[in-house]
C-alpha cells in the first residue's frame, strides 16, 4: 500500500531574474512500512523534498499525497493538524524543549492533540530507546545520543504514518549513529513504521531498505 506519493513535484525559488529549480519534478512513492533514505549532494534539494513532504513548505507545482490526502491542499490550521497526528518529525539538533523533561517532551505531541497517551505502547518505546531511567532528567543533561532517543521516543509516540527524519545522525559519532539506525530500522519492522530519512552518509544509506538519488532537484537513481 502507498502511503506517500509525489506527482511531478516542484519548487522553485526565483530572486531577480535569477530562479534556483530546488525541486524539478519529482515522482516518487513509498509503501507503508518502507524504510526509505534519501541521498545526493549538497544543494541537490533534499531538505526541500523532506519539507513538502511533511506539509512544512508548499510546492511551486505537484502534489504531494499522504494517506490519499493532497497536503499541497490544506490550509495552514489543517496542515498543523494533519502533520500533528500523521507525521513525526526527526532533526538533526533534536528540537527538544529544554524546559520540559525527557517524559513531557515524549508525549509533548500526544498532549497537544488533547489526547490519551497510550501507556502500553509508551513503555514499550521507552524500554526499546533504553530511557526508562532518564525520564525525569532534563533534555540539556544528556548526552547527543541520549536526546536523539527522545526525539525518536517522541516521533514514535503518535504512530504517526511517516516518519521524516533529516541527518538524524548529523552530530553523533559513528557508534551512537549506528544504533539510532539500528532502531529506525527496528521500528519500522516492528510497527510497520515508514521512514524517510535524509542521509550525506552512504554507509547509513546502505542501512534503508531503498534509496532515492537526489541531484539538481531531480530523482537519477532509485533502487
Ligand atoms: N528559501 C530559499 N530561497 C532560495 N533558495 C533556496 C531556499 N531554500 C533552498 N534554496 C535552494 O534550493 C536548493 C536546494 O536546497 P536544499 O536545502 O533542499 O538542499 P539539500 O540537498 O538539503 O542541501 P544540504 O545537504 O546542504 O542540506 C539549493 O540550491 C538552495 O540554495
Amino acid at each position: 500500500m502507498n502511503i506517500l506519493q509525489t506527482n511531478e513535484l516542484k519548487k522553485y525559488y526565483s530572486q531577480g531574474s535569477n530562479i534556483t529549480k530546488a525541486l524539478d519534478g519529482i515522482s516518487f512513492s513509498v509503501e507503508k512500512g518502507e524504510f526509505v533514505a534519501v541521498v545526493g549532494t549538497s544543494g541537490s534539494g533534499k531538505s526541500t523534498l523532506l519539507h513538502m513532504i511533511g506539509g512544512l513548505d508548499t510546492p511551486t507545482s505537484g502534489t504531494v499525497l499522504v494517506k490519499n490526502n493532497d497536503l499541497t491542499k490544506l490550509n495552514d490550521e489543517q496542515a498543523t493538524i494533519f502533520r500533528r497526528r500523521n507525521i513525526g518529525f526527526i532533526f538533526q539538533n533534536y528540537n527538544l524543549v529544554p524546559i520540559l523533561n525527557v517524559y513531557e517532551n515524549i508525549v509533548l505531541p500526544v498532549d497537544l492533540d488533547g489526547e490519551i497517551v497510550d501507556t502500553a505502547f509508551l513503555d514499550e518505546i521507552i524500554n526499546m530507546l533504553s530511557l526508562r531511567e532518564k525520564l525525569q532528567s532534563m533534555p540539556n543533561n544528556l548526552s547527543g545520543g541520549q536526546q536523539q532517543r527522545v526525539a525518536i521516543a517522541r516521533a514514535l509516540v503518535t504512530k504517526p504514518a511517516i516518519i521524516l527524519a533529516d541527518e538524524p545522525t548529523g552530530n553523533l559519532d559513528s557508534k551512537t549513529s549506528a544504533d539510532v539506525i539500528g532502531l529506525l530500522q527496528m521500528s519500522s519492522k516492528k510497527y510497520q513504521q515508514t521512514i524517510v530519512m535524509i542521509t550525506h552518509n552512504n554507509e547509513i544509506a546502505q542501512l534503508a531498505d531503498r534509496i532515492v538519488r537526489i541531484e539538481d532537484g531531480q530523482i537519477i537513481d532509485r533502487r
